[in-house]
Parts: structure tokens; C-alpha cells; sequence
């Protein structure tokens, strides 16, 4: 009974935080339909992803642990009708939804990616394709509580200062109040005491004095304002910093699951946060004290009055409760078309050459058009809402002014007000039905916080990678060499995935220089990646020097390290800055020594401004291979003691490649180097040729060895 009650309630839409992730989210709406919210970033940590996201056979894999039966289902348009809802619908080809409802000829679609959508058959028509899958709660299902709200400084992080400041502001604006509630005593004396009996001198006074107070009036809001404006831009400071410092050290697969702009919008949310509790926090408190104080000056001059302001109060109330779901729903929707629109900018600009050609110009354009309505759209839809209880407010409030001059007049002409308390009663009242609508405004804006907030949760309370601070000195200290080994390794990017990695053990001697090659795709980055502690081994481990990655913290070991990988990047600034990349220790000496053992110092000397010269921020203004040796000279500064180089020299020119090859097998340096040259591989000590996930040969070349690799590398490219 209690199941089906909760199966009643409605279908809420979870968006997705992550691009592959439409399946989980979709679990998570049907599983919190029948009664348990399992939130997305529960389901998230349980059954990780990959970014090639769920299988319908995964799917029903995960239903089954949290306790759902499955049926998928091969059906057509015309039987859609039929499907017990809430299921799941493939979409598109790559993408799942949650249907909610069928009515008739419409669809109500929960897509995890733009949120609730109707839609009628022929629409959907176009996006289903053809398998649903119908759970139901089954004996293991057990129903859920929502996970109680996040607590803001779980999200932002230590701040310091905060309550001080708020304090303060609290007790300004509290004075401030204090001339708010005299004002109206000066219309009521004017009226009651100067107009009466002509009193010119208590008129005078009375000027003065008000105009006085007016005067403080002014400098203490003057303080306050600057009081609000210097606690946002410290909060803003701190908790942004925070915000991004967490950011920096979480584990690269968190940014390769995400778009770009979803992830600067979450950002975003930290200053909608900010914003809300530096000057809203205060006005709400403000707001509801002077509510009361002026509901008490109201009730002391007429009850019959009050009562109906305070039913006013109460419809105002009503209207923005009812619309709260709308509200929130919209704002949701807002910021991911935003988001959506922002990432399309971003790509657009990173990947312009490909776009120009390709001469795709008009496709991004028309796309980016798209993203934009449907931002403009969705702010529309905000801005009509807004409207909406404006229109609302202002009827409500306007007709209950009416209400009260009405009746005021009465009571005044049966004596019961005079006129001068009549128009004090006006403005008291005023004052109250301003407050309380500011009041009821900014409830709704604080539970919009908790919107902003679970955006915002998806990067503060994600689990950052082991930091020694977490695990103790022992994790703190840099192992003693440099040996590195792999016993036993896998690794495959997400649960129910073919293993990329699998039982893989070898070692590479401290000092050793040791090519790894096999075919494109076979695993051979991603091993680097492991290596450098940027993925976790999901069985086996990865020794330094003796010392399991795993237990050290990445301060550790990552100073020991120094790798090209392929898709590395540099960074806005000199030649000299992105070649020190913040570590002045060595020099200018440092970095010239660094840039001749990547065979790129002579080209950076022809250059006009020489190591000055500055870069662009995607690096353009380099040759590919320029890049590259300004990337190896990077990592060649750091003195690493391991140094990786996957596919690092792939852009030079043979000559360049024989320089480089020569100054890194100089250095005494263990090595890791992955290759498809022979002449590369042929610089190493040792050869492992990986294929199926582990080493399945090693070659130690003489000269003539390399070519024996080559043609390894060959045949399992072949395999
Ligand atoms: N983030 C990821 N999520 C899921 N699968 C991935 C991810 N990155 C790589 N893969 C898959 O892992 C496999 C190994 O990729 P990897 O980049 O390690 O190969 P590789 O041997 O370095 O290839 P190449 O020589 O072409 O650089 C590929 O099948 C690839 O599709």
C-alpha cells in the first residue's frame, strides 16, 4: 500500500551530470518513482561509467542490483501505449529517456538531458528506436529517503570572516529599520498636530528633526552598501578559490566525462550562492523582523485592518507555493540550455580549423542557433513566470489597498482612526506587505539554492585524488628509486567493459630505457596513464621504487615524474614560462639547458623576441613538432626521474627525431617510451610488445633488434 502510494507521487526529472550518463539518470527517476531516491551521485560512485556510457544489457544489470525487474521490449510507435510507465526508452540511437505518461496521442518524456518534454507520437517517432525496457520494483527493492539537503560549507570550504561580516551588516540594516519605523510619525504628527491647531514652530521642529535623521538615514545604507559589497567580493574570493582549488585535484576522468561549459557553469553556481547569502541572507532576516515589528505597530492601530492585509499576505503566499515546481523546473532547464550553449561556443573555438576545413561553418552555426533558442526559450518562459507574479503581486497587494483605504475611511468617519493614523496605518502597512512579499521572494530564492547547490555538489563533493595529507607522512615521502613495476595489473574503464589491461606484469629497471609498442588502440596509453597514477588499477598494482602507488599521495610521486603524453597542451605566456611552468629553481640556465636537450633551442633563439616570445593559448603560433620539443623540453625541466614519452617525437622530422632520441638515451633516466619509429624503439635498452591487454614478448636490441620490434609492432597491428 505504502509502495503504491509512493509510486503516485510524480516522476521528477534528474538531469544528467555527466555526458554518458543518461542511462543512470534515467534509473534514478524510475527508481525514485517507486519510492527510493538513490541519487545520481550515489549511483555514479556504484557503477561507474565509462564516457562510451551504458549498454541496455549493463542497464538491466544495474536495475537488478538496486532491486528492479526488467523487461526490455521490441516494440512499435502504435503500441507505445501499452508499456507500463514509467520505462525507458532508447533514443536516438545513443541516448536513453524516461517516459512518464502516454495520453492519447502525447507523450510525456523525461530526458535526462533537457529535462520533461511533451511531445506528440509522431515526434517521438523520430527519436524512438523501437526498445523499451519496463521495470518494476522486485523482492530486493527497498525504498529510500531523499538524501538530506547539502550543507552549503560542505560545498565552499573553510571561510573566514563570514559571520563577522554578516553580523555586521545585520546590525546596520537592523539601525536602518529603526528610520523606516519613524518615518510614518512624521505625516501622523504633521497631520493630527501641526494641521490641526496651525503649530508653524512644531512644524519646524519636526522638519528639522526628520530631516536630520533622514541625513543618517543616508550614511548608515552608504555604510551598509559598502559593507555588503566588501563581504560578497571576500566570500566570492574565498570560496571561488576553494571551489577551484578542489576542482584542480580532482581525478582526470572527471573532466574527460564532462562538457566544458557544464563544468563552468557549476562554477557559476558558486556565485549564485554567494550572491544570495551576502545580501539576501541578511535582507530575508531583516525582512521577517520588521514584518513582525510592523504586523505589531498594524495590529495596535486595527485589527479589522491588519486581517486584511494579512489575507493578502496569505494569497501571495499560495501563489508562489503553487508555482515552486515550475520555478525550480524552469531555472533547472535555463542553466543547462546555457551550459549547453556555452560548450558548443567552446568547441566551436577550440576546433576552428577542423570546422573551417571541413567547411562545416554553416552546421555549427545552425546548431549553435538551435542551443541559443533554446536557451532564449527557456529565459523567456523564466521571464513570463516573473512576470506573472508581478501581475499577481500587484493585484493582490493593489486590491487589498482598496480593501483597506475602504474600510479605513469608515472606521475613520466612525471615529474609531483619526486621519493622521490612518495614513501612519497606510505606510506601516506598506512597509509590512513590502517585507513579507520580499520575505516570501527570497524563501523561494534560498530553496533555489539547494538547485544551485546540487549543481554545484557535483565538483565540491567529488572525491578528489589521494593527497599524503590524507594517508599520513609515510605517503609524503618520495620513494627511494625509480624502479617501477606493474604486478598483475587490469584495467578497463568502467564495469561490464572489455579489459584494455589484463594480468600485466613487467618491470622497468631503475635507470633502464624500456620501449613498449603494439597496435593502435591496444592499451599502451592507457598503461602510461596508470603508471603516472592518473587512472587506478582496477586489480594488481604499481610499484615505485617498492612503493605501491596506490598508498603514496600524488605529491609524492608525481615530482619524480616527467611525461609527453599525446594530447598535452600549453599554456597562455612565453616560450621560457611554458618550459618552467612555474618552477623558477633552475633559471634561465635551467631552461635553456632543457630546451637544447629537446633539440628545440636553436629555433627558439631565431626567434625575434627569443624565449619571450609568446605563445598563443592553444599553442598556435608553434609547428606541431615545435610544440612537441617545447612540450619535452617542459618535462625535461622538471629533472624528472621517470620519464614517459608517449608517441612524443611522432611530429619530427627524422634528423630532429635522431637529435632527440640521442640527448633523452644520454640522460640517466629510467624511460618509458611508447613508439611506432623503429628508430625511436631502437633507442631503448629493452622492448616489450603488448597485445591482449599484457606484455607478450620482450626484446633486448642490438641494432639489428629494432627492426625485429618494428615488425612486431607490425604484425600485431596486423593481428
Ligand atoms: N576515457 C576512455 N573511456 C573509455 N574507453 C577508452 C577511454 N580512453 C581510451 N579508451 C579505449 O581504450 C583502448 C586503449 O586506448 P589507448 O589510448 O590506451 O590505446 P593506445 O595503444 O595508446 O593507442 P594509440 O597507439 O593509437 O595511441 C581503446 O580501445 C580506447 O577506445
Amino acid at each position: 500500500m505504502h509502495r503504491e502510494a509512493l509510486a503516485q507521487m510524480k516522476t521528477d526529472v534528474i538531469l544528467q551530470s555527466e555526458s554518458s550518463e543518461c542511462g543512470l539518470a534515467c534509473l534514478a527517476m524510475v527508481a525514485s518513482r517507486h519510492g527510493a531516491s538513490v541519487g545520481l551521485r550515489d549511483l555514479r560512485q556504484r557503477f561507474s561509467l565509462s564516457l562510451k556510457g551504458a549498454s541496455l544489457s549493463r542497464l538491466i544489470n544495474i536495475a537488478g542490483q538496486l532491486g528492479l525487474q526488467c523487461r526490455p521490449l521490441r516494440l512499435g510507435m502504435d503500441e507505445i501505449g501499452r508499456l507500463k510507465t514509467p520505462c525507458i526508452l532508447h533514443w536516438d540511437m545513443n541516448h536513453f529517456v524516461v517516459l512518464a505518461k502516454v495520453a492519447g496521442k502525447k507523450l510525456v518524456v523525461l530526458d535526462p538531458a533537457f529535462g520533461k518534454r511533451e511531445m506528440t507520437l509522431a515526434e517521438a517517432s523520430d527519436h524512438f528506436t523501437g526498445v523499451a525496457l519496463e521495470l518494476t520494483p522486485g523482492e530486493g527493492f527497498t525504498p529510500r529517503k531523499p538524501a538530506p539537503a547539502i550543507a552549503i560549507r560542505q560545498l565552499t570550504g573553510r571561510v573566514t570572516g563570514l559571520w563577522r561580516a554578516l553580523a555586521m551588516i545585520l546590525a546596520l540594516s537592523m539601525v536602518l529599520q529603526v528610520f523606516v519605523l519613524l518615518a510614518p510619525f512624521f505625516m501622523q504628527w504633521v497631520v493630527d498636530q501641526v494641521l490641526v491647531s496651525a503649530d508653524r514652530d512644531l512644524l519646524t521642529v519636526l522638519g528639522l528633526g526628520f530631516g536630520l535623521v533622514l541625513l543618517l538615514q543616508v550614511a548608515i545604507g552608504v555604510l551598509r552598501g559598502w559593507a555588503v559589497v566588501y563581504l560578497s567580493s571576500r566570500l566570492g574570493l574565498q570560496w571561488m578559490g576553494n571551489v577551484f582549488s578542489h576542482l584542480l585535484r580532482l581525478p582526470l576522468d572527471f573532466f574527460e566525462k564532462r562538457h566544458l561549459g557544464d563544468i563552468t557553469s557549476r562554477m557559476g553556481s558558486v556565485q549564485a550562492i554567494q550572491r544570495t547569502l551576502s545580501t539576501s541572507f541578511v535582507e530575508a532576516l531583516v525582512d521577517g523582523l520588521m514584518a513582525v515589528v510592523t504586523l505589531g505597530m498594524m495590529l495596535l492601530y486595527s485589527v479589522k485592518l491588519a486581517l486584511v492585509t494579512l489575507l493578502a499576505v496569505a494569497i501571495y503566499l499560495g501563489l508562489r507555493a503553487v508555482a515552486f515546481g515550475q520555478v525550480r523546473e524552469g531555472t533547472e532547464q535555463q542553466l543547462v540550455a546555457a551550459a549547453r550553449q556555452q560548450s558548443h561556443l567552446l568547441e566551436s573555438i577550440r576546433g576552428v580549423q577542423s570546422v573551417k576545413v571541413a567547411g562545416r561553418e554553416g552546421l555549427r552555426r545552425s546548431t549553435y542557433f538551435n542551443l541559443m533558442n533554446d536557451t532564449v526559450n527557456r529565459d523567456i518562459r523564466m521571464a513570463w513566470l516573473g512576470l506573472g507574479f508581478n501581475s499577481g503581486s500587484q493585484l493582490i497587494f493593489g486590491l487589498e489597498r482598496i480593501a483597506v483605504i475602504w474600510i479605513g475611511a469608515i472606521l475613520a468617519m466612525q471615529n474609531v482612526l483619526s486621519v493622521g493614523m490612518l495614513i501612519a496605518y497606510l505606510a506601516y502597512k506598506d512597509q509590512f506587505a513590502l517585507r513579507m512579499g520580499g520575505l516570501i521572494d527570497k524563501w523561494i530564492e534560498f530553496r533555489m539554492l539547494r538547485l544551485h547547490g546540487e549543481r554545484l555538489a557535483d565538483i565540491a563533493l567529488a572525491e578528489p585524488e589521494l593527497d599524503a595529507s590524507a594517508c599520513g607522512d609515510q605517503a609524503r615521502q618520495l620513494p627511494e628509486d625509480t624502479r617501477l613495476e606493474a604486478r598483475g595489473l587490469s584495467f578497463r574503464y568502467a564495469e561490464g567493459e572489455p579489459w584494455i589491461i589484463k594480468d600485466c606484469s613487467f618491470a622497468v629497471e631503475a635507470g633502464e630505457s624500456v620501449a613498449i609498442v603494439g597496435a593502435s588502440g591496444c592499451g599502451k596509453t592507457t598503461l602510461v596513464k596508470l603508471m603516472l597514477g592518473l587512472l587506478k588499477p582496477v586489480e594488481g598494482t604499481i610499484t615505485i621504487g617498492g612503493r605501491d602507488l596506490a598508498r603514496l599521495g600524488h605529491e609524492a610521486y608525481r615530482p619524480l615524474m616527467g611525461a609527453v603524453m599525446q594530447d598535452d597542451q600549453l599554456f597562455a605566456g612565453s616560450v621560457a614560462e611554458n618550459i618552467a611552468f612555474g618552477d623558477e629553481n633552475h633559471g634561465p640556465e635551467g631552461i635553456e639547458a632543457a630546451a637544447r636537450l629537446a633539440a628545440i633551442h636553436d629555433e627558439i633563439s631565431a626567434m625575434p623576441m627569443g624565449y619571450h616570445s609568446l605563445i598563443g593559448d592553444m599553442g598556435t603560433t608553434l609547428s606541431g613538432g615545435q610544440k612537441q620539443r617545447v612540450i619535452l623540453a617542459r618535462a625535461l625541466h622538471r629533472r624528472p626521474g621517470i620519464l614517459f614519452l608517449d608517441e612524443a617525437t611522432s611530429h619530427l622530422d627524422v634528423e630532429r627525431e635522431r637529435l632527440v632520441n640521442e640527448a633523452v638515451r644520454e640522460l640517466k633516466l629510467t624511460k618509458v617510451i611508447i613508439a611506432h619509429r623503429p628508430e625511436t624503439i631502437a633507442s631503448a635498452d629493452r622492448v616489450l610488445v603488448m597485445h591482449g591487454g599484457r606484455m607478450v614478448q620482450e626484446i633486448r636490441p642490438a641494432a639489428p633488434a629494432s627492426q625485429q620490434a618494428s615488425g612486431h609492432a607490425n604484425e600485431t597491428a596486423a593481428a
